[in-house]
């Protein structure tokens, strides 16, 4: 059977309507409406082309960028494109570029830190792209310690350099920077400036300013697409009112006057991007498992029957490992959409001047963030081996999307300097307990310590790990265990720091077990509500169920070390996941075509939605440069002269 027949015999067999899991899968009928008619914009128009990319040098990467995100800012003028239109259609493009930075990190700096007269001076321009802008934070020495940046704002500043903000290297024409606020002799810690770096008549860099691109970034394009920068500030003088100045301001004698609210606050854009990461790492798992999931209905090799080899995706194997990527991306979706909901309700508290679920916002974005990150990073990777050796050809659009990706793990904060932020939030969580505060959000779990640290897990048969409430006891008993015995092991300490230092490769694991928790809980919650559509509920379930077991099977170290469950039970949720494989076996390809991906968006041969693979890979090797030639460039100073001399040797 041909690979265009295989997918279609497989959509036939699906046992559910994926017009509807579409839905789900947007988020709401608008929001999938929107994101079909945007990524149909894209595909459509040959402007956006994306499969020359890898045979363009960086210079010619780059331009091409630029050229498409200025297309792409006129069809939106053009179409008079909503905010939410814009978003997607930006998405669906498809290449890191300066604009990530401006609408991603830029627009939301300023909405967030400025004072009213700040916005609507600054608002405009950049909602017009009359400037351009970039979020300059992270300096050559210092990334992941904020506190101790080294760049000064103070009325005889010193001089330092900026390293790695997206946009900075070659188009923004105005930076957030992050400084130390120094005024009077007394430094006030990290606040963020507008500062203007080029000019806007000529784009040339303003003096006393040196700007550069950091250079080439892992893989051949990839995020190359992005100018991450260089700068050098040499007294450098900005207005005293391009310090953000919604939180703290500067008067003009100098005094320096803090509102009442938490310093954190200038964190605000970290949070805001950490949980759009969250939903990202969605969309990045999806596209990986799209594309395996479709190649593995489509491959065969061995087990001849009627002289018809098997279809790989009928290997144990390999749904062991693909399986729960298809449930981890379908997880990832739905914490992002609960993250998303709890990011609005902190902005609407802080706006009433509530601070009570700053920590707790905190810590989830960067909790989730980590593992969301880590899990597609290594899901990606994992189906590029689901694609054997095709996998590893650009062509399959799972290299590209692995280099582009795996930067998530670092950007917005190192996945492991996030975690300890987290097990410092728990391991707080725990001691407050003694004092009677009781935890709430998605601590309120450790308010039952006693009967979760005396519990036993109820499971008798193979089928009880299909139960939401028992599967959501294990993983709170197996998370308040480990918060518990690192509280425990801290407390022997004299010096908690030390202690939290020496111990912190078990508080990272700690942290990861209150995040799957996280995850795991949330994926639950969402089927207790309204789920619309035949057959849609039912497949969720399946795959909430593959993610909760996959990852009790993945960690069985933590479950068995802190006796939440015994060796039987363990086998007996092995048994219930095989069982689980087999029940989503037929419904595979359907619930990768419910992301609804275009094949352009997809960029992948593997990966086409008609299946014709084959016959599109051949013809794909021919268009490369390669083979332009059938006697290669360099044959006759380099492989003739070679094969002479051989010849001559061979007659010796
Ligand atoms: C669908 C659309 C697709 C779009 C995709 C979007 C993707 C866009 C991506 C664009 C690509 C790349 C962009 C990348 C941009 C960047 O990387 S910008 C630079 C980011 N840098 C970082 O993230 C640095 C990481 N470091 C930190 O965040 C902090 O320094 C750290 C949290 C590690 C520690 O902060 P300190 O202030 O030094 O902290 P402590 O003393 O440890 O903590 C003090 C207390 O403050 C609390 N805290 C810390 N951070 C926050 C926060 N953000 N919000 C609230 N509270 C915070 C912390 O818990 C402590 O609390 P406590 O005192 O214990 O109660
Ligand atoms: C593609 C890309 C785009 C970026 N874009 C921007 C941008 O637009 N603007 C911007 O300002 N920045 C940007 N950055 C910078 C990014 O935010 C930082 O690289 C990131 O925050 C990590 O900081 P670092 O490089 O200092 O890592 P380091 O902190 O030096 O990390 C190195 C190692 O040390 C470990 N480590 C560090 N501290 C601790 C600790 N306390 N305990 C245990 N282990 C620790 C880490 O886990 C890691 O293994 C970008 C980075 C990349 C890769």
């Amino acid at each position: 059977m041909e690979g265009v027949d295989h997918l279609a015999h497989e959509r036939n067999r699906s046992q559910f309507d994926v017009n509807d899991m579409k839905i789900v899968w947007a988020g709401s009928r608008e929001a999938f409406e929107v994101s079909d008619r945007m990524s149909r914009l894209v595909a459509n128009d040959p402007a956006f082309r994306k499969d020359n990319r890898v045979h363009l040098t960086r210079k010619e990467l780059f331009k091409n960028t630029l050229r498409k995100a200025a297309y792409a800012w006129k069809k939106i003028i053009e179409l008079k494109l909503s905010e939410e239109e814009a978003g997607r259609l930006r998405f669906f493009v498809d290449e890191p570029a300066y604009t990530d930075l401006h609408w991603g990190m830029f627009v939301p700096f300023l909405k967030g830190q400025g004072t009213e007269e700040q916005l609507q001076k600054w608002l405009p321009l950049a909602y017009k792209m009359q400037i351009i802008g970039c979020y300059a934070q992270t300096e050559l020495g210092h990334g992941s310690n904020v506190q101790w940046l080294e760049t000064t704002a103070t009325f005889d500043p010193k001089t330092d350099e900026f390293w790695w903000p997206g946009g900075l290297g070659k188009v923004s024409t105005h930076a957030v920077v992050f400084a130390r606020l120094i005024t009077n002799g007394r430094d006030y810690g990290v606040h963020g400036f507008i500062v203007q770096i080029r000019s806007l008549d000529d784009h040339s860099v303003l003096p006393g300013i040196t700007i550069g691109d950091i250079g080439v970034k892992f893989g051949n394009g990839a995020y190359n697409t992005m100018d991450n920068g260089v700068m050098h500030f040499d007294h450098i003088r900005i207005p005293r009112n391009q310090l953000l100045m919604r939180f703290s301001q500067v008067t003009r004698e100098g005094k320096y006057v803090q509102s009442d609210v938490p310093r954190q606050l200038v964190y605000g854009t970290m949070v805001y991007v950490r949980k759009t990461i969250v939903i990202d790492a969605s969309n990045a798992l999806s596209r990986a498992v799209c594309i395996a999931t479709r190649y593995s209905a489509v491959r065969r090799q061995f087990g001849s029957q009627d002289g018809v080899e098997t279809q790989v995706i009928n290997y144990k194997t390999q749904q062991s490992r693909l399986f729960p990527l298809l449930a981890s991306a379908y997880a990832f979706r739905f914490v992002g959409e609960w993250l998303q909901w709890l990011y609005t309700d902190v902005t609407q508290r802080l706006a009433a001047n509530d601070f009570s679920t700053l920590p707790e916002a905190h810590a989830c974005t960067a909790g989730l963030k980590s593992i969301t990150t880590a899990a597609t990073a290594d899901g990606i990777e994992e189906c590029r081996k689901l694609c054997g050796g095709h996998g590893y050809l650009c062509s399959s659009g799972l290299p590209e999307l692995f280099a582009v990706y795996v930067p998530a793990c670092t950007y917005e904060g190192d996945n492991v300097v996030l975690l300890l932020q987290v097990a410092r939030f728990l391991v707080k969580t725990v001691s407050q307990l003694v004092s009677g505060k009781k935890p709430v959000g998605t601590t309120a779990y450790m308010g039952r310590l006693q009967h979760l640290m005396e519990s036993t897990c109820k499971v008798q048969k193979a089928e009880d790990w299909l139960n939401p409430s028992i599967v959501l006891e294990a993983f709170e008993v197996r998370s308040a265990r480990m918060s518990v015995e690192c509280a425990k092991r801290l407390s022997q300490f004299t010096n908690q720091e030390e202690g939290f230092h020496e111990l912190s490769p078990s508080l990272v694991e700690a942290a990861v077990a209150h995040c799957q928790l996280i995850i795991v809980a949330k994926f639950i919650e969402k089927l207790q509500g309204d789920i619309p559509g035949n057959g849609v509920k039912d497949q969720l379930q399946k795959l909430c169920s593959i993610y909760a077991l996959f990852t009790l099977h993945k960690h069985l170290g933590d479950f068995l070390s802190t006796s939440t469950i015994t060796p039987k039970q363990a086998s007996l949720a092995d048994d219930q996941l095989r069982s689980l494989y087999a029940q989503v076996r037929p419904n595979a390809v359907a619930l990768v075509d419910a992301f609804n991906y275009t094949d352009h968006y997809l960029g992948s041969i593997l990966g086409r939605y008609d299946g014709n693979v084959y016959p599109n890979l051949y013809d794909e090797a021919w268009k490369d440069p390669m083979n332009d030639t059938a006697v290669p460039d360099g044959y006759h100073e380099y492989i003739k002269p070679l094969l002479k001399q051989q010849l001559r040797n061979s007659r010796l």
